[in-house]
C-alpha cells in the first residue's frame, strides 16, 4: 500500500473511533438507547452532566419489580433485649499459710447494648429480624476476676430510619452514621469482695445480674433522596429516572408498575451527586387509602424539593398538578409548597404539544416540557434540578446545618 493510502486508511480508523466514542456517550445519555435518527449534535455538549451507563452485568438477570417489591421492607415490628449482665461470684481466697484470705469473688460483665445504626449501603428494613438478643455478660470468677462484658450488637438500618415505640417517635435516624440504642444491656452483678467491709469481714453475698432492657419497637423507612418524583400512575416518572440516572426501575404502559421507591444518582461536574426517587404512582384519594394508599407518600416527606411529572397526552393536563398538590397538602400541611418544578412529560406525542400551550396558560412558563423516551429537552431538566439543589444547599449552608450528601 502506498504511504498516502496507508495514511488515509489510519485517518479514517480515528475517525471511526471518535464516532464511536460519541455516540456511546450519547447512548449512555438516552433512555434505553433510543436514538432518534436526527438527533442534534447540540445536545451532546452538556457540560454539567455526567450521565451513569447501563450497568447491568452480562449474563445477571434484573430482578423483575414484583420480586424487587418482596425484598423491600419498609415497615418492621422488632422486638429487641439487651444482654443480660454476668452474675458476681462468691469465693474466698486460700492458700498455703493464708488460710483466710478474703472474699475474692468478682463482678459480672454487663450485658451489651442492642444499637441501630445507619448503614448506607443498606437499602430497605428487609435485613432487619423481628427479634434481636443481645450478648450476656460473663459470670465473674475466683481471684477477683470481672466478667468480660457483652458484645454490642449493631443491627444496621437504612438511612430515614424512624424508630417509634407506642405510637411515639423516638428516634430519627436522617444521617449517615447516626445510632440508637434500642434496648440497654443488663448491669453486671457484684462479687462478694465487694460487699466486703469493716463490720463483716468475710461476707458471702453475692448478686445476680440485671437482665438486659426488653422494648417493641416498630421501625418505618421514609426514603431520603434530593427529588421525589411526584405523579399519577403511566406519567412516565420511571422512564424519567432511567433516562437522567443509573437506576432501572421498571416501565410498562400499565399503571401501578412501579411498586417500591427506586433511588437513581444524577451525576454532576465535579463529582456533585442529586439523588432522585421514583415515588409508586399517586391516584386522587391517595390520602384515603385510594390506589396504594397513603403508604407511600411518606416517602415523599423526606424529599428536600419535588418533580411533579405531568402525562402531557392526557387533556386538561393542568388538573393532575391541581390533585397532586391537594393529595400531598391533605397528607400533610404545607408539603405541597415544597420547592417544586413542573415536568410535562411526552411532548413527542401530536396531542402532547397541543396541550402544552393550554399548561402554561395555567400555571406559567415554569413548566419543563421533556421526553423521557426521546430525551428531547432533559438538559433542561437537568439544569433546573441543579438550580433547585444549589438552592437548597445555600439554604441549608445558611441555617447553619449541614446539607443532605449522597
Ligand atoms: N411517547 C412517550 N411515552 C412515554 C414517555 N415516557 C414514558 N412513556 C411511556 O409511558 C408508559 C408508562 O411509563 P412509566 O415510566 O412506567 O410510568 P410511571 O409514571 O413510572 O408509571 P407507574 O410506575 O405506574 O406509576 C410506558 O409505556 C412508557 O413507555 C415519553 O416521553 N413519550
Ligand atoms: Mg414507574
Amino acid at each position: 500500500m502506498s504511504p498516502a493510502r496507508l495514511f488515509s486508511a489510519r485517518l479514517r480508523t480515528v475517525f471511526e473511533d471518535v464516532g464511536h466514542w460519541a455516540l456511546s456517550t450519547w447512548a449512555g445519555l438516552k433512555p434505553s438507547r433510543r436514538l432518534p435518527q436526527q438527533a442534534s449534535p447540540r445536545l451532546l455538549s452538556v457540560g454539567c452532566a455526567d450521565h451513569a451507563k447501563r450497568q447491568e452485568l452480562p449474563g445477571k438477570k434484573p430482578l423483575s419489580e414484583k420480586k424487587l417489591k418482596r425484598y423491600f421492607v419498609d415497615c418492621r415490628r422488632v422486638l429487641v433485649c439487651g444482654g443480660n449482665g454476668g452474675a458476681g461470684a462468691s469465693c474466698f481466697h486460700s492458700e498455703p499459710r493464708k488460710e483466710f484470705g478474703g472474699p475474692d469473688g468478682g463482678d459480672g460483665g454487663n450485658g451489651g447494648h442492642v444499637i441501630l445504626r445507619v448503614d448506607q449501603q443498606v437499602k430497605s428494613l428487609s435485613s432487619v429480624l423481628s427479634q434481636y438478643q443481645g450478648f450476656s455478660g460473663e459470670d465473674g470468677g475466683s481471684k477477683n476476676c470481672f466478667g468480660r462484658s457483652g458484645a454490642v450488637l449493631y443491627v444496621q438500618v437504612p438511612v430515614g430510619t424512624l424508630v417509634k415505640e407506642g405510637g411515639r417517635v423516638v428516634a430519627d435516624l436522617s444521617r449517615m452514621g447516626d445510632e440508637y440504642i434500642a434496648a440497654l444491656g443488663g448491669a453486671g452483678g457484684k462479687g462478694n469482695r465487694f460487699f466486703l467491709a469493716n463490720d463483716n469481714r468475710a461476707p458471702v453475698t453475692c448478686t445476680p445480674g440485671q437482665p438486659g432492657q426488653q422494648r417493641v419497637l416498630h421501625l418505618e423507612l421514609k426514603t431520603v433522596a434530593h427529588a421525589g418524583m411526584v405523579g399519577f400512575p403511566n406519567a412516565g416518572k420511571s422512564s424519567l429516572l432511567r433516562a437522567i440516572s443509573n437506576a432501572r426501575p421498571a416501565v410498562a404502559s400499565y399503571p401501578f408498575t412501579t411498586l417500591k421507591p427506586h433511588v437513581g444518582i444524577v451525576h454532576y461536574e465535579g463529582h456533585q451527586q442529586i439523588a432522585v426517587a421514583d415515588i409508586p404512582g399517586i391516584i386522587r384519594g391517595a390520602h384515603q387509602n385510594r390506589g396504594l394508599g397513603s403508604a407511600f407518600l411518606r416517602h415523599i416527606e423526606r424529599c428536600r424539593f419535588l418533580l411533579f411529572v405531568v402525562d402531557l397526552s392526557q387533556p386538561e393536563p393542568w388538573t393532575q398538578v391541581d390533585d397532586l398538590k391537594y393529595e400531598l397538602e391533605m397528607y400533610e400541611e404545607g408539603l405541597s409548597e415544597r420547592p417544586h418544578a413542573i415536568i410535562a412529560n411526552k411532548i413527542d406525542l401530536p396531542e402532547a404539544r397541543a396541550n402544552l400551550s393550554q399548561l402554561r396558560d395555567h400555571l406559567g412558563w415554569e413548566v419543563i416540557a421533556l421526553s423521557a423516551l426521546t430525551g428531547e429537552n432533559l438538559e433542561q431538566l437537568l439544569l433546573h434540578l441543579k438550580v433547585l439543589h444549589d438552592a437548597y444547599v445555600e439554604a441549608e449552608l445558611g441555617k447553619g446545618r449541614q446539607p443532605l450528601r449522597w
